[in-house]
C-alpha cells in the first residue's frame, strides 16, 4: 500500500523536567509538499523537529517518518533519506566550503563524481562562497547557506530546515523557495521549514501555526487567508493567538478538525485529509507483523569512518592554536618542571655571627695547625670556628657576616635571611674541653662549644634542605678533624648508610619525574579530548552527523584513533625531553617507560571522553578537568608519599589510574626492574583496567545519549 504521508505526528507530548513544551500536538506532512512550521520563539518548533529526526524522544504520542518510527530502518532516519539543517551552523570551522559538502556526501556514501555535480549545482543555486574559503571565515549568512547545501547534497526524500533563510537576502530567499517548490512539485520530496518570516511561508503547501507547544491550525495559506478574511498571514496568527488566550481554541486532534474550514479542490487542506484514516497502519502497512529494525549506534562503515577521520585531521591541523597547544604545551610543561623542580636551592642568605674570630674575620685562613695531635689520644685545636666556616662554602648558602647577634636575629625575623648561625667567643677552647674533659666538662663549656643555629622553618622545604645540608657539612668537618688528629675518620660516622637504588645525593627531580610524566600525560590528554569532543557536540556537528546516519561508535572510534596519534607524539616528546635533552638518569628499559606513559595517555583520553559526555559545554568540561586534576595530584602520591595519608585514602589513591603506575615507572627508571616484576606490571594492569572501565562506561553513556 502506498503511503501518502512523509511525517505524521499524533498526540505528541514532550517535557523538559516539569516544563511541557509539546502538548498533545498533531501534525501531518504529505509527500511532495512544503510544510511551513510557524510560531513565535520558544514555542517548541526545534523540539518538534528534533523529535522527528529522532534526536529527542517524546514523553507520549507517536511520530512516523516516511512510514516508520524515527530510529528504525523503515523511517530512513537517521540516514540519507532525511536531510536536516539545524538552527545552529553545525559545521566545522576548519572545513572549507567544499569540505563541508564533501563530508556529508561521503557520509551518505555518494560517489565522488556525484558529490562534485551536486556541489556545483548547489553552489550556483545558493550562491555559495568560494570553494576553498574556510567556514570560520564565512559570514553568518554564508555559513547558513553552506549548512543548507549540506542538508540537500544527497537529495533527500524529506528535507527538514530549521530557519534556513535567516540572514539571507530577499533575492536569494526567493531563489531558495523557487528551488523548494520545484523539487516538491517534480518529486515526492517533502519539506518542513520553520521560519520567523511568516509572510514567506505563503508559498508553502501547508502551514502549521504553532503556539505554546500546540498547533493552532494546519491549513493551506490561501484557505487560512480566506477564512480569516485577510491578506496577511501575520493577522491570522494574531487572531488565532488571541483565541487561544481567550480559551476559544482547542489543539488539533487527529479525529476532528479544529477549524470550520471548508473543503477545496485546489488547496491541500487538513479538512480534506482524513486524519482518522491516516493511522499508523496506513503509513506502515506491515508495522504490526514486523518488529521495526533499529538503526544501530554500533554499525561501522569504512567510507563514513574515512570521512570522519578526514574531518578530525582537518579540524586538528588547520587549527593553529590547537597545534601550538598540542606540541608546545607538553614541551613547555616538561622543560619548566625539569628546570624548576628538584635542583637544590642556591644562594640562601644565612647570617653568621662568629664571635671567636671577630677581629680576624678569618682572613687568610689556613687549615694548617688548626688540629695538632699530641700524646696518644689528645688533640689541640685552634681557630675551629674559621675552620668550620670554610666547610660551609657551598653554592646553597650565602653567608652574611654580622657582628651583632641581636641584629642578625632581627633580620631573620624580618625575613632578610633564612637563618642565623652563631659561634661563641670561646668556641675552640670549649670544643677542646668538651672532648678532653668528658664527663667532667662544665655545662657552660658544653654550651659554648655548640654551633647554634636558628632557622626559619615556615618554608619547610628550604628549612629542611638547609638543615640537611649543614648536618652533612658538619659531618665532613668532623671527619677531617678526626683525620688531622690521627683518629680513624670512621669514628665520625655513627651510622653507615648504603643505598640499594638511587644515590644519597639524587635531586628531588628524580623523585618527581615519574609523577610528573604520568600526571601530565593523563591530564593533557583529558583536556585535549574533552575540548575536541565537547566542541563537536556543542556546535551540533555530532548530532547532525548522527542524523545523517553516522553511528556514535564510528564517531568515538575515529576520535579515538586521532587521539592515539597525539598520545604517541606526546609520549615521544616527554620522554625525549626528560631523558635525552635533560639527561635524567634511568636504569631500566625505555620501552617499558614508554609503554607506561602511552597507556596513561590512553587513560586520559578515556577520562576526557567521559567528561565530554557528561558536560553541557566547554566551561563545564574545563571545570571538571581542572577540579579533578587537583584532587588527583594531591592524593596520587606525587607531591607527598601516600604512606602519610589515612589508610582509607591510601586505598582510594591506589585505585586511581596513576598512583601505582607512577610507582611502576619509578621502579623501572630508578631500579631497572623488568616487566615481569609484579611491581612493574601491576602499574600497567591498573592502567589497562581503567582503559577498559572507561571504554565500557563511555560506550554505555554514548548509547544512552544517542
Ligand atoms: N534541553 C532543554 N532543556 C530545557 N529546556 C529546553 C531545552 N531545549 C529547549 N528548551 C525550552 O523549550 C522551549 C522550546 O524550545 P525550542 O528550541 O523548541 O523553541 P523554538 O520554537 O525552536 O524557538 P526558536 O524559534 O527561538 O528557535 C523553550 O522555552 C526552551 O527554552
Amino acid at each position: 500500500m502506498a503511503t501518502t504521508s512523509a511525517v505524521y505526528v499524533q498526540n505528541a507530548c514532550k517535557s523538559y523536567g516539569k516544563r511541557e513544551v509539546l502538548k498533545n500536538l498533531c501534525m501531518h506532512v504529505p509527500k511532495g509538499s512544503i510544510y511551513g512550521l510557524l510560531g513565535s520563539s520558544g514555542c517548541g518548533k526545534t523540539t518538534l523537529l528534533s523529535c522527528i529526526v529522532g534526536r529527542r524522544q517524546l514523553n507520549s504520542g507517536e511520530i512516523w517518518v516516511l512510514g516508520g518510527k524515527p530510529g528504525t530502518v523503515e523511517s530512513g532516519v537517521p540516514g540519507p533519506k532525511v536531510g536536516y539543517m539545524p538552527q545552529e551552523i553545525a559545521l566545522v570551522g576548519e572545513f572549507t566550503v567544499k569540505d563541508a559538502i564533501y563530508y556529508f556526501g561521503r557520509i551518505f556514501n555518494m560517489p565522488e563524481k556525484k558529490i562534485d555535480e551536486r556541489f556545483n549545482e548547489l553552489s550556483n543555486l545558493l550562491d555559495l562562497p568560494p570553494a576553498d574559503r574556510f567556514i570560520r571565515n564565512c559570514s553568518g549568512g554564508q555559513q547558513r547557506r553552506v549548512s543548507f547545501a549540506a542538508s540537500m547534497v544527497q537529495m533527500p526524500e524529506l528535507l527538514i530546515l530549521d530557519e534556513p533563510t535567516v540572514g539571507v537576502d530577499p533575492i536569494l530567499r526567493e531563489r531558495i523557495w523557487d528551488y523548494l517548490l520545484s523539487i516538491t512539485s517534480k518529486t515526492s520530496t517533502a519539506v518542513i521549514i520553520t521560519t520567523h518570516y511568516i509572510e514567506e511561508a505563503r508559498q508553502a503547501s501547508l502551514i502549521g501555526l504553532m503556539r505554546n507547544g500546540r498547533l493552532l491550525a494546519e491549513e493551506s495559506p490561501p484557505k487560512l487567508l480566506r477564512m480569516f478574511n485577510t491578506e496577511v498571514l501575520e493577522e491570522v496568527f494574531f487572531i488565532l493567538s488571541q483565541r487561544q488566550n481567550d480559551g476559544q481554541l482547542n489543539e488539533i486532534l487527529p479525529s476532528n478538525s479544529p477549524l470550520p474550514i471548508q473543503n477545496s479542490n485546489t488547496d491541500i487542506s487538513l479538512a480534506s485529509y482524513d486524519t482518522t484514516r491516516a493511522s499508523t497502519d496506513v503509513l506502515t502497512p506491515n508495522a504490526k507483523e514486523k518488529k521495526p529494525k533499529k538503526v544501530g549506534g554500533y554499525s561501522l562503515n569504512g567510507r563514513r569512518m574515512k570521512a570522519l577521520l578526514d574531518k578530525n585531521w582537518k579540524q586538528f591541523y588547520r587549527n593553529i592554536s590547537g597545534m601550538i597547544f598540542v606540541f608546545l604545551f607538553p614541551i613547555v610543561q616538561n622543560v619548566a618542571f625539569l628546570l624548576a623542580v628538584g635542583p637544590d636551592p642556591k644562594n640562601i642568605g644565612l647570617a653568621v655571627v662568629n664571635q671567636e674570630s671577630m677581629t680576624t674575620l678569618c682572613h687568610n685562613f689556613s687549615m694548617m695547625d688548626t688540629a695538632i695531635p699530641y700524646d696518644y689520644s689528645s688533640c689541640h685545636y685552634r681557630n675551629l670556628s674559621c675552620r668550620f666556616l670554610s666547610y660551609i662554602e657551598d653554592p646553597m648558602l650565602h653567608k652574611i657576616r654580622y657582628d651583632d647577634l641581636s641584629e642578625a636575629m632581627a633580620d631573620a625575623r624580618h625575613g632578610k635571611v633564612v637563618g642565623v648561625m652563631f659561634l661563641a667567643e670561646n668556641f675552640t677552647e670549649s670544643f677542646e674541653a668538651r672532648i678532653e674533659k668528658g664527663r667532667s666538662v662544665d655545662p657552660a663549656a658544653l654550651s659554648l662549644s655548640e654551633i647554634k643555629i636558628w632557622l626559619d622553618m615556615s618554608n619547610r622545604q628550604i628549612g629542611a634542605t638547609i638543615k640537611y645540608k649543614l648536618l652533612a657539612l658538619y659531618r665532613d668537618f668532623q671527619k677531617d678533624l678526626m683525620k688531622d688528629c690521627n683518629y680513624d675518620p670512621k669514628m665520625a660516622d655513627f651510622f653507615n648508610l648504603t643505598t640499594y637504588y638511587g644515590n644519597e645525593d639524587d635531586t628531588f627531580t628524580e623523585y618527581m619525574t615519574p609523577g610528573l610524566i604520568i600526571t601530565i600525560m593523563f591530564f593533557m590528554m583529558t583536556l585535549m579530548t574533552s575540548q575536541i569532543i565537547v566542541t563537536d557536540r556543542c556546535e551540533g556537528l555530532w548530532d547532525r552527523s548522527i542524523i545523517a546516519g553516522v553511528s556514535s561508535l564510528e564517531i568515538s572510534i575515529t576520535h579515538f584513533i586521532m587521539q592515539i596519534g597525539i598520545v604517541i607524539v606526546y609520549t615521544a616528546t616527554v620522554l625525549i625531553i626528560t631523558f635525552w635533552l635533560f639527561h635524567l638518569k634511568y636504569v631500566g628499559s625505555m620501552w617499558i617507560l614508554a609503554l607506561l606513559t602511552f597507556l596513561q595517555g590512553i587513560n586520559g583520553v578515556g577520562y576526557g571522553f567521559w567528561i565530554s559526555i557528561v558536560s553541557y559545554n566547554v566551561s563545564m568540561a574545563n571545570v571538571i578537568t581542572t577540579g579533578s586534576f587537583y584532587i588527583m595530584i594531591l592524593i596520587c602520591g606525587s607531591l607527598w608519599p601516600i604512606e602519610g595519608m589515612p589508610v582509607f585514602l591510601q586505598w582510594i589513591s591506589r585505585c586511581l589510574p596513576f598512583t601505582i603506575a607512577m610507582d611502576s615507572f619509578r621502579n623501572v627508571m630508578q631500579k631497572g626492574w623488568p616487566i615481569v616484576n609484579f611491581q612493574v606490571w601491576n602499574g600497567m594492569a591498573i592502567e589497562v583496567a581503567w582503559i577498559i572501565i572507561f571504554a565500557i562506561v563511555n560506550t554505555i553513556l554514548i548509547q544512552s545519549k544517542r
